[in-house]
């Protein structure tokens, strides 16, 4: 299955690309406030989309600002591990992490 860790690899991959045709590769180039700028606007386009109920553009403007978030922590240097592990250690606060996974084991 398609999920970020592959396109983290491929934004990795495609930020150091000469190929002309790169979008990633131009971005990567403009450099880490020209992508927080993408960013930010990804988000306000996703907003919009929510609140006028179209999943479709939601789903297409959420796409957007996952891989443009992607760039972002790459040009930082931040692996998305880290912020899944983030993300991890507040399920485990909770204790809500292993009645996910059951419940998603089925
Ligand atoms: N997931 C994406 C992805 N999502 C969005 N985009 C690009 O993000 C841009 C967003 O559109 P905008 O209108 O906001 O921006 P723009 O006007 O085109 O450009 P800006 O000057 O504003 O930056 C579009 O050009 C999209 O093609 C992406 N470009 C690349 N990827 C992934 O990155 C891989 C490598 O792509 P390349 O680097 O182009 O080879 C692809 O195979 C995909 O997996």
């Amino acid at each position: 299955m398609f999920d970020l860790t592959r396109l983290e690899a491929i934004v990795a991959e495609r930020a150091a690309s000469p190929d002309p045709d790169s979008y990633t590769a131009k971005l990567a180039r403009r450099g880490v406030g020209k992508v927080a700028q993408k960013v930010g606007e990804e988000a306000v386009e996703t907003v919009i989309a929510a609140l006028s109920e179209d999943d479709k553009a939601l789903t297409g403007e959420a796409a957007d600002l996952l891989y443009h978030l992607l760039v972002l922590l790459h040009l930082r240097g931040v692996p998305l591990a880290d912020v899944m592990a983030e993300l991890q250690s507040r399920t485990a606060r909770t204790g809500l992490a292993e009645k996910a996974a059951r419940t998603h084991e089925g």
